[in-house]
């Protein structure tokens, strides 16, 4: 085997590892699919907020919430606050990038609503920020962190720590998790099966 090939076959056992680890949080993703489907039919939303690779995550999970997982079925309210890039830059600009999530939540969440968060470090100052003012709306917080949970574990209703240190394999987890969270909740609100 060349270097390259060594080097792919210790991450492909590195995440093998992490990924036989999750069933220790697997409760708390349970949790998270749970308070999901209750906002979800109770007319409310799941927003998701996170930075760099996690904003990506952050958009693909609204995606598959608005659009379909795997079973036919009405669009489930889901939006990423990442994606509007004349607000985020308006907002970052006048008043602070650490602001661009939160104000996003006081335009548009709604008390019995869900607002994840991705970080994997759990210090990201716009998710904190983010958290803070749900909480002061009534809105159920979620966050997927790393092992390590910084300032987003004393406000988190749900609190889900993926058990590694390295961002990378940190949002691997999180992807697993969020589209078991998105696969559960569409399970749970389509339409029976005739
Ligand atoms: O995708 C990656 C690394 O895999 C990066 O873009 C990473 O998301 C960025 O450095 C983020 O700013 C990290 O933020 P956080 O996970 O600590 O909240
Ligand atoms: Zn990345």
């Amino acid at each position: 085997m060349n270097n390259s090939t060594d080097v792919i076959v210790a991450y492909f056992a590195e995440t093998a590892r992490l990924m036989g680890r999750l069933e220790g949080i697997a409760s708390q993703v349970a949790q998270a699919a749970d308070a999901c489907i209750a906002a979800l039919s109770c007319g409310g939303k799941v927003m998701f907020c996170g930075n760099g690779g996690s904003a990506a995550d952050a958009q693909h999970l609204a995606a598959e919430l608005m659009g379909r997982f795997l079973y036919e079925r009405d669009p489930l309210p889901a939006l990423a606050l990442t994606i509007n890039t004349s607000a985020l830059t308006a907002i970052g600009n006048d008043y602070g990038y650490e602001h661009i999530f939160a104000r996003q939540i006081r335009g548009i969440g709604r008390n019995g609503d869900v607002l994840v968060g991705l970080s994997t470090s759990g210090h990201s100052a716009n998710v904190v920020k983010a958290f803070e003012v749900a909480r002061e709306m009534g809105i159920v917080t979620i966050a997927l962190t790393g092992a390590t949970c910084g300032a987003l574990e004393p406000l988190s209703d749900i609190l889900i720590p993926v058990p590694h240190g390295q961002t990378n394999h940190i949002q691997e987890a999180h992807i697993t998790i969020g589209h078991l969270i998105c696969g559960i909740a569409e399970s749970a609100l389509r339409p029976p099966r005739r």
